[in-house]
């Protein structure tokens, strides 16, 4: 009987293909649009030509990022979780390329929109998935994991979720525009606001923030608004932005202002707490959100740790933790937020003065044509560093 042989051939040719296809769809690099691209397309959106363009677009920037998940630490790369983050990528990379070759037709449209929303769901808890991967395998070295493992890690990291947001963004665009409630979008194009009032979301993240920590501490900061605009612009100040991205950003910092704020004030005092203070600026160039708190600060040596993947005060979260304590998390909230705000060529900065408070900056483009994607690629150089620190 010729079964086994039959189908460990039948396997390892469906290996050899895709990695024949991995190799072919990374020899690409990404190709980065800006909201202006996003929104110009958007506004007299062909479903065909998005369909054309993403059945490439994706698995290239599937490709990319698979190859370097190939090239992880072994002690990760063989972790269970890390291994089931592995084939969701393989399966979602498999799934776009049954319409390489298929013609545009309705029913083909229509089932690759259903498509893109399972691929979307797939890597849901791709976060969450990966951070207990880095947890299994410390447990697996006894807990200590030496520096250049820790920083190829950092680097992996940082890009596997840039190529995340874009990957999403590029799906959630195309399923929004031609998906099956097209027209309940307003003004909006896609996941894109193309006068979105940066304070509405500011006070949408600020009362969110407020109700976990009253939740949590039975008290809360208020809230301080200022808006300052350079430019002819008027007030309220307004841009064309992802909201969503936006309001993950200012979710984050105001957890971490006001667990500082309430944590550095004794919670017995009568005094009150001392507010946060925003000020959102317009220049030519950037659009500012500074978020201002007395919250104690943290040293100048540390305040680097907190965009670190493996670093967090917080102890980490036992799985019921994450669903009693509203403010702990993995301690992946700001590093991920800083990929959000550079993904469209922003930034988030901190500036803490340790005994008094913190200002978080996050600095987006002003002008949308140089809101440009900014995407990672596979290449020798990203590959050389995996290599010097395997
Ligand atoms: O679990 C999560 O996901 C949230 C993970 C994150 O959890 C944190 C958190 F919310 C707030 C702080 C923190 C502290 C603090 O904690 N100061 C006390 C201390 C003094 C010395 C040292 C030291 O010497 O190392 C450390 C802390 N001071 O300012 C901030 C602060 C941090 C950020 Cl990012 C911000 O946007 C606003 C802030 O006021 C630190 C966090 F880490």
């Amino acid at each position: 009987m010729r079964i086994f042989p039959v189908r460990l051939s039948a396997a390892s040719s469906s290996m050899a293909s895709l990695a024949k296809m991995l190799d072919f769809y990374s020899s690409f690099n990404p190709s980065p649009l800006s909201i202006k691209q996003f929104m110009d397309f958007g506004q007299n959106a062909c479903e065909k030509k998005s369909f054309i363009f993403l059945r490439k677009e994706l698995p290239v920037r599937l490709a990319n990022i698979m190859k370097e998940i190939a090239l992880l630490p072994d002690n990760l790369l063989h972790t269970r979780s890390v291994s089931e983050v592995s084939s969701w990528y393989v399966k979602s990379f498999e799934d776009v390329l049954e319409y390489e070759k298929v013609e545009p037709t309705h029913e083909n449209l229509q089932k690759f929109v259903r498509d893109l929303d399972l691929i979307r769901n797939r890597h849901n808890d791709v976060v969450q998935t990966m951070a207990q991967g880095v947890i299994e395998m410390k447990e697996n070295e006894g807990g200590n994991v030496e520096a250049p493992t820790e920083s190829s890690i950092q680097y992996f990291l940082d890009r596997l979720y840039m190529s995340r947001i874009s990957i999403r963004m590029l799906i959630n665009q195309h399923t929004l525009l031609f998906g099956s409630s097209p027209h309940s979008q307003g003004r909006h194009i896609g996941c894109l606001d193309p006068a979105c009032d940066i304070s509405d979301v500011v006070r949408d993240a600020y009362e969110n923030a407020r109700f976990l920590c009253d939740q949590y501490y039975l008290t809360s900061p208020a809230l301080e608004i200022q808006q300052h605009s350079s430019t002819d612009e008027a007030i309220p100040i307004r841009t064309v932005y992802v909201p969503s991205h936006l309001y993950y950003m200012l979710f984050e910092l105001f957890k971490n202002s006001m667990r500082a704020v309430v944590e550095h004030h004794n919670q017995d005092s009568s005094d009150s707490l001392p507010p946060l203070k925003v000020h959102i600026c317009r220049g030519k160039e950037d659009i500012c959100v500074k978020i201002s708190d007395q919250g104690g600060g943290i040293p100048r040596s540390q305040s680097d740790q907190l965009f670190k993947y493996m670093y967090s005060t917080a102890p980490q979260p036992s799985k019921s933790d994450l669903h009693t304590v509203p403010l702990a998390g993995y301690g992946y909230g700001l590093p991920i937020s800083r990929l959000y705000a550079r993904y469209f060529h922003g930034d988030i900065v901190l500036l803490s003065c340790e005994g008094f408070g913190t200002d978080a900056i996050i600095y987006l483009k002003a002008l949308s044509d140089e809101a440009n994607e900014l995407l990672p690629i596979f290449n020798k150089t990203s590959s050389k560093f995996y290599r010097a620190t395997v």
